[in-house]
């Protein structure tokens, strides 16, 4: 199955020296993503500009969080196939990644993503965001200079399941669909009571003539 930005000049713009290693992403995601239920049978042929361009469109973000952080740390939450955790953590290999996700199958699949891709920066935790949380209220896991997501559950819970693993003046970088603005409205308690402040949402770059995505930002006390 070919894609339709197969051989584009977007791929070499967007993603640089990164290109190589999410090619061979990408091919695994053509051959087995859709049989093994990692993305939808309608994806198939817009792989790079639904998952791979679109989980890149963090990375900015990430640097901008990062740039003055002696430890350059994320905490992918619900990573499922590796978006956007796998993409960004090729993109930025001088960030430690920790990519926390509950199911065994999808966790076997990440790995032998992170094999494949010969990712050194990668870390994958099979468990659920909450158990991450208790070891980090515990002082047995540091807590994270940033924390990801994308397509993992609405603000309201979000805002719980990924504000304490937070560092103080970490931030919080959700990809969300058009309802981003309603749903931090609708997490202002929840968001406030986990520490979160200045919750944003701004349109993100994912490349020259595709359609923008959408970022929550928000900023850990
Ligand atoms: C709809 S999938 C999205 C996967 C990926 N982030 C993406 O955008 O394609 C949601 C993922 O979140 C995981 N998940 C659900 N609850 C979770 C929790 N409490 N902590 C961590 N991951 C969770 C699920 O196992 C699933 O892989």
């Amino acid at each position: 199955m070919t894609d339709v930005l197969d051989h584009s000049p977007v791929l070499a713009e967007v993603l640089g020296d990164a290109l190589p290693v999410l090619e061979r992403f990408h091919a695994k995601l053509a051959e087995e993503g859709e049989p093994r239920g990692l993305i939808g049978p309608r994806d198939v042929d817009i792989i790079w500009e639904r998952h791979i361009l679109n989980s890149a469109a963090v990375v900015p973000f990430i640097q901008s969080a990062t740039r003055d952080a002696k430890f350059k740390t994320v905490a992918d939450v619900g990573s499922g196939g590796g978006f956007p955790g796998l993409v960004a953590a090729a993109c930025l290999p001088d960030h430690q990644f920790t990519l926390i996700e509950p199911m065994e199958r999808r966790v076997e699949w990440l790995q032998e993503c992170a094999d494949l891709m010969e990712l050194d920066n990668v870390t994958i935790e099979r468990n659920r965001s909450d158990a991450v949380i208790a070891q980090v209220r515990k002082l047995a896991v540091h807590p994270f200079a940033v924390v990801t997501c994308r397509a993992v559950a609405p603000m309201t819970k979000l805002a719980g399941w990924t504000l304490p693993l937070l560092k103080p003046a970490g931030r919080l970088v959700a990809l969300k669909g058009r309802s981003a603005q309603a749903e931090l409205v609708k997490a202002e308690k929840e968001i406030t009571r986990f520490g979160g402040r200045r919750p944003r949402v701004v349109e993100a770059a994912v490349g020259p003539d595709l359609e923008p995505t959408h970022v929550v930002l928000i900023d850990k006390r």
